[in-house]
């Protein structure tokens, strides 16, 4: 592992709910797993008004896996790690001069020894990311004449193309690309790194990674949850700008692009951006009626109790049409790929929670035995993101008895039955990265502006057309009753939570 070196993190939205449930808890972890550096501090920063101690208490209070840390480890152990917990107020605005930022910055930075190098973290409303860059290099905050300096974005990252670029151009006059930092959960993940393990160190999977032998690829991304607190944001997002955009693209890029010539940074990212270029970007309303579907979840009962339609959740508009199911089916215009349809889906308040993508072969060109059911025995390669991260094939063997009758039966590789599986939260390992300077896992501008380009058109179009509907689903369900017209019909989406009763493997043969 790569040495990490002194460094502060200064993390802008402080009081603010990430923070506390993600940020905060990762690196409590890395602080337990031993890989913080030896001088290492946290400057959380934001309007209101606290002292250290104060943030330090509420951080814990509203984390529920330090509340569970306090009795398992110790609350001793606990207090060492929010010993390196400070907080400093910015005034009433994040547009006032940082005098009393950067006098603390300095301060801490003499204090404790970390030596110049400095992360700094937004996790504000995206409105003010430009702002906070501005501050800081107006205070001399982000020369890299003595330390490094990098700046860590959290998503949303824009709201269409525009804003994307407006946003890179805008943080580009205050740092450079190689100081910048998009964050996107997913990369963090496990099973979405193991993509391109699987695929690249696999001999037998890339010979058939192409147009010849797979037939379609689909991509699930499933949620129960409906919008919980975060109803005013979402209801201007909406699961396309949400999920898709980043999360799901960042997905379809790794199973898409090209082999890298090596695992560095920009090799991998240079990939993955010809892959997001070549996706066949929808040009006019009949394209993109034709091959997107929209949906939003309406007040139903699930297990017994009864849960809220999304227009009736708190910051929601009463007449929204905002969706929070997008399913999207777009092809690859590349030698690799023309010609297989790709369909993802993400959606909230389904009936189950689970991602994963679906690589469905071909059928053999010459059925040798004629009594199976040719397209539900069709090889597929199952990566499932989670949960149960690991890796499925499904493949045909005889039944036994007379004659050739084929089933699928499963091979089933699960993460957590490798000896050493200890996966790293996905916003622990990302900000380890950040530390160490690697930005393997975070996006570069042009990879975020060639998500947008592809989902821009739809945006507009489901926007401004008047034949775009958004049509209601029970929450609890798998989306619109319509769903399936979008995938070929011999094949509908794959319902995972489904399929444990109606298709396991050796268990339906009996
Ligand atoms: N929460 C989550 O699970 C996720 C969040 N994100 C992103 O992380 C960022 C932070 O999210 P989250 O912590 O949930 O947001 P919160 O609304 O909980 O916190 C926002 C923070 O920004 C500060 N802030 C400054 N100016 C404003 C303003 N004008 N309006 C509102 N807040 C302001 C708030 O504190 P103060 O008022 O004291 O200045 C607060 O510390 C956002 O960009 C969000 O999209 C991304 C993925 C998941
Ligand atoms: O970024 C986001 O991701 C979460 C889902 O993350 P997961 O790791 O639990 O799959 C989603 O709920 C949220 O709306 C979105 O902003």
């Amino acid at each position: 592992m790569k040495k990490v070196a002194n460094q502060m993190l200064v993390i802008f939205g402080a009081s603010g709910d990430l923070t506390a449930r993600k940020l905060v808890p990762a690196l409590y972890n890395l602080y337990k797993g031993e890989h913080l550096p030896e001088n290492f501090v946290v400057l959380g920063t934001s309007r209101s008004d606290m002292t250290d101690e104060e943030f330090r208490k509420k951080v814990v209070a509203e984390s529920s896996f330090l509340q569970s840390q306090l009795k398992e480890q110790s609350e001793d152990f606990v207090k060492k790690f929010t010993e390196k917990l400070f907080y400093q107020d910015l005034g009433k605005r994040y547009t006032d001069s940082y005098d009393k930022l950067a006098n603390r910055i300095a301060y801490l930075n003499e204090e404790f020894g970390t030596e110049e190098n400095y992360i700094f973290y937004l996790s504000t409303p995206p409105s003010l990311y430009e702002t906070i860059a501005k501050n800081l290099c107006e205070e001399g905050l982000t020369k890299e004449d003595r330390g490094w300096k990098r700046i860590i974005v959290e998503k949303p990252f824009g709201y269409d193309l525009a804003s994307a670029k407006a946003l890179n151009e805008g943080l580009h006059h205050y740092f450079e690309e190689s100081q910048v930092y998009r964050i996107d959960h997913y990369l963090g993940k496990e099973t979405v790194q193991n993509l391109l393990v699987t695929r690249f160190s696999n001999s037998i999977f890339e010979p058939l990674w192409n147009r010849n032998y797979i037939h379609h690829v689909e991509i699930t991304n499933a949620e129960t949850v409906g919008v919980e607190k975060r109803g005013g944001y979402y209801d201007k997002s909406g699961a396309l700008r949400d999920m898709f955009q980043s999360h799901l693209l960042q997905i379809v890029s790794l199973l898409v692009m090209e082999p890298p010539i090596n695992s560095n940074a920009e090799e991998i990212r240079d990939e993955k951006v010809k892959a997001l270029k070549s996706l066949r970007i929808m040009k006019d309303e009949d394209d993109i009626l034709e091959n997107t579907l929209r949906g939003q979840y309406v007040e139903s009962t699930v297990s017994g109790k009864k849960v809220k339609g999304y227009r009736q959740e708190d910051g929601v508009d009463p007449d929204s049409t905002t969706e929070t199911y997008a399913a999207v089916r777009f092809f690859v215009d590349n030698w690799r790929w023309k010609g297989v349809p790709f369909y993802v889906r993400t959606a909230k308040r389904m009936p189950t929670k689970v991602t994963e993508a679906v690589i469905h072969f071909k059928t053999p060109h010459h059925q040798v035995f004629s009594s199976q059911d040719v397209y539900r025995q069709d090889n597929k390669l199952i990566i499932r993101i989670q949960p149960d991260e690991g890796i499925l094939i499904k493949f045909g063997v005889k039944v036994p008895g007379l004659g050739f009758h084929v089933e699928q039966a499963n091979m089933d590789f699960y993460y957590s039955d490798l000896d050493s599986a200890q996966v790293m939260d996905a916003y622990e390992r990302l900000l380890l990265d950040a530390m160490q300077g690697d930005s393997t896992l975070y996006a570069r501008a042009d990879e975020v502006e060639a998500a947008w380009e592809f989902v821009d058109p739809i945006l507009k179009c489901w926007k401004e057309s008047d034949k775009v509907t958004t049509y209601g689903y029970a929450a609890g369900t798998w989306g619109p009753k319509n769903s399936d017209e979008l995938i070929e019909e011999k094949f509908g989406w794959r319902n995972p939570g489904d399929l444990l009763t109606d298709e396991s493997g050796f268990c339906i043969l009996s």
